[in-house]
């Protein structure tokens, strides 16, 4: 949790100004009992007249509303400097969350990064607004009051500590229990969130399989387990309260009882007793707050090393310090290298000794079995992971020599699972391209033959799309993330069995219009049909990570088993022919 301190230099003037505050507020505090003591003691006891008491009292308001201002605005500038903390740290959170590589995703979790970026954060805002308002003055009321005490009556303050020493052990004994508590507290609230994530997210499937009544089971006993910690705490906070002010009462009777006997022997005067009760509810009153922030401590630094681990994770994947950029005259290509590559933690490895070169004006075709490695080379090459071994290289320069802006400014990728955001039909197809113009948007969605869809929906261009893209069907997900891509008028178009949504009529039409657009680039293209890539420059057969072959259609059905059986399992006799 220290680690994230560095983020309040920026709020030093704000943290100074707290404690100022809360300074004048302490001493306010401890000033009070002593005015009233004057006015028992001389003003009514002493016979110092009304005005000595209208004085008194007329400077004891002044006291308690310069202690209220400094209270309001200790409060004002803790609030402020914890929620801008707290900005910041989200903010550096996500931006650093943006450089994981899926490794890291993987490591973390999805909904434990949601739960760390949202409810871990505001723990720590918590605990800092309680911080800075106690830091000083749990100490100051403390030690100020015993010293006040002291000063009435030196007797009665050893007493006062004596007891206040007692109940503050109770205290921490009772508040003790709830440490290890605290501390699960977020697992369990990492737990929640990913159960509704999972139910959210699959609700389809769920309702499909009449899941509901087992995914309720599970988010029910998540949601009992978070709240049963919840109860455990509330449950022993709830015993220390009364406990609390049962030792606030023996510590007057006590009080009351020895500086009684003390009042009657004249050692101590009735003004200055009151004081001293007074003191010795603040001095306890301080040592609760000091627990309660004790008590506290473990969630906040459970949060906070939930937050300092996602910010500690290196990225795997970096850029070059010297990056290199291809030469102005490449108009797109691609090659790999001898290319070995396995998933962290994988015993074998996912691709290996795969080479082959797609140059501009060819499309490269990668067919093989599922589960083969097809989207783990794409993968490769726009270097969401780093090959082990080998080299991938794009216009001429390894893929881990230019910045992975640079890289991925070439190339326009069509996911194998379509993903849309919230926003417009439009907003949408720009997140290839953030300027175009709408004729590029128009020509883009005419090209991957949405057009005549977005224009039915209503508003056309401007028609919302819902998160997720749930208000259109998967072929037209598919054909507004193509759309996406075309817009960027890559040199290197990756289309990740992006057509497998598509009619026949529609992918014909498709591939028609696109092979036009991609002219001049160059195209890789991940497929299942034969008949959908036969056609293509060359046809790179993967089978379990290797390369089986590599040829046109021809050349594999002549030299490649691996092709001939694929082809086989999907065409006709006439159609092999
Ligand atoms: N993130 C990952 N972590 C570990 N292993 C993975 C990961 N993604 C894929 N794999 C494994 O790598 C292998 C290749 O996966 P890949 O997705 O590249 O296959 P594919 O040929 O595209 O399959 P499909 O045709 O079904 O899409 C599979 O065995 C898969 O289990």
């Amino acid at each position: 949790m220290t680690k994230l301190f560095r983020y309040l230099k920026s709020y030093v003037g704000a943290i100074a100004g707290v404690l100022v505050l809360v300074f004048l507020q302490c001493l306010a505090q401890l000033y009070m009992p002593d005015i009233m003591s004057r006015i028992v003691d001389e003003g009514i006891a002493g016979g110092a007249g009304t005005n000595y008491i209208i004085k008194q009292g007329g400077l004891m308001l002044l006291v308690a509303v310069g202690g209220s201002v400094a209270t309001i605005g200790a409060a004002f500038l803790a609030s402020r400097t914890a929620a801008g903390f707290c900005k910041d740290v989200r903010h550096d959170v996500f931006e650093h969350v943006e450089k994981y590589t899926l490794n890291e995703f993987d490591q973390i979790g999805t909904a434990s990064l949601v739960t760390r970026t949202t409810n871990d954060i505001t723990q720590m805002q918590q605990f800092l607004v309680m911080f800075l308002r106690m830091m000083l003055m749990a100490p100051m009321m403390a030690v100020g009051g015993i010293i006040m005490a002291a000063g009435k009556d030196g007797q009665l303050t050893w007493v006062l500590i004596g007891i206040i020493a007692v109940l503050f052990i109770i205290v921490m004994l009772i508040a003790g229990r709830t440490f290890p508590l605290f501390k699960s507290m977020q697992k369990k609230v990492d737990r929640i969130n990913l159960v509704l994530r999972e139910k959210l997210t699959g609700i389809r499937v769920i309702r499909a399989f009449n899941k509901d009544e087992y995914e309720r089971k599970r988010f029910d006993e998540a949601n009992t387990d978070l709240t049963r910690t919840a109860i455990r705490i509330q449950r022993i906070m709830a015993a220390m309260m009364p406990a609390v002010m049962f030792g606030m009462n023996m510590l007057a009777v006590v009080v009351v009882w020895v500086g009684g006997h003390r009042v009657v022997n004249m050692d101590l005067g009735v003004g200055d007793l009151m004081a001293f009760i007074q003191y010795g509810m603040q001095i306890m009153m301080a040592l609760m707050m000091a627990t309660m922030l004790f008590v506290q401590l473990p969630r906040a630094s459970a949060a906070g090393s939930r937050i300092s681990e996602v910010l500690g994770m290196k990225p795997e994947i970096n850029d070059p310090e010297l990056p290199q950029k291809p030469a102005e005259d490449q108009r797109g290509s691609v090659e790999f290298r001898d290319v070995t590559f396995r998933y962290p933690g994988a015993e074998e490895p996912t691709l290996e000794h795969i080479s082959f070169r797609s140059g501009p004006g060819e499309v490269t075709a990668i067919i093989g079995g599922t589960g083969s490695g097809k989207s783990t080379l794409l993968n490769l090459i726009l270097r969401f992971y780093d090959a082990e071994s080998g080299e991938i290289l794009v216009d001429g320069v390894n893929v881990k020599d230019m910045t992975r802006q640079e890289l991925r400014d070439r190339i326009a990728y069509v996911p194998q699972k379509a993903v849309l955001f919230a926003g417009t039909v439009s907003e949408n197809i720009c997140q290839g391209k953030q300027d175009a113009t709408d004729e590029e948007v128009h020509k883009a969605a005419s090209i991957a033959q949405a057009s005549g869809f977005v224009e039915e929906m209503e508003g056309g261009f401007e028609a919302r799309i819902e998160q997720g893209g749930t208000n259109v069907s998967g072929g037209q997900r598919q054909r507004l993330s193509i759309a996406r891509a075309l817009v960027r008028k890559a040199k290197i178009n990756l289309f990740d069995d992006s057509f497998s949504a598509l009619d026949f009529k529609t992918e014909a039409s498709l591939r028609r219009d696109l092979a036009k657009e991609t002219e001049d680039a160059t195209v890789i293209i991940v497929g299942q049909r034969v008949a959908s890539i036969m056609n293509a420059d060359h046809i790179l057969v993967l089978d379990d990570g290797r390369i089986a072959g590599i040829g046109t259609h021809q050349e594999l059905m002549q030299g490649c088993e691996v092709y001939r059986e694929i082809v086989a399992s999907q065409l006709s006799e006439e159609e092999i022919a």
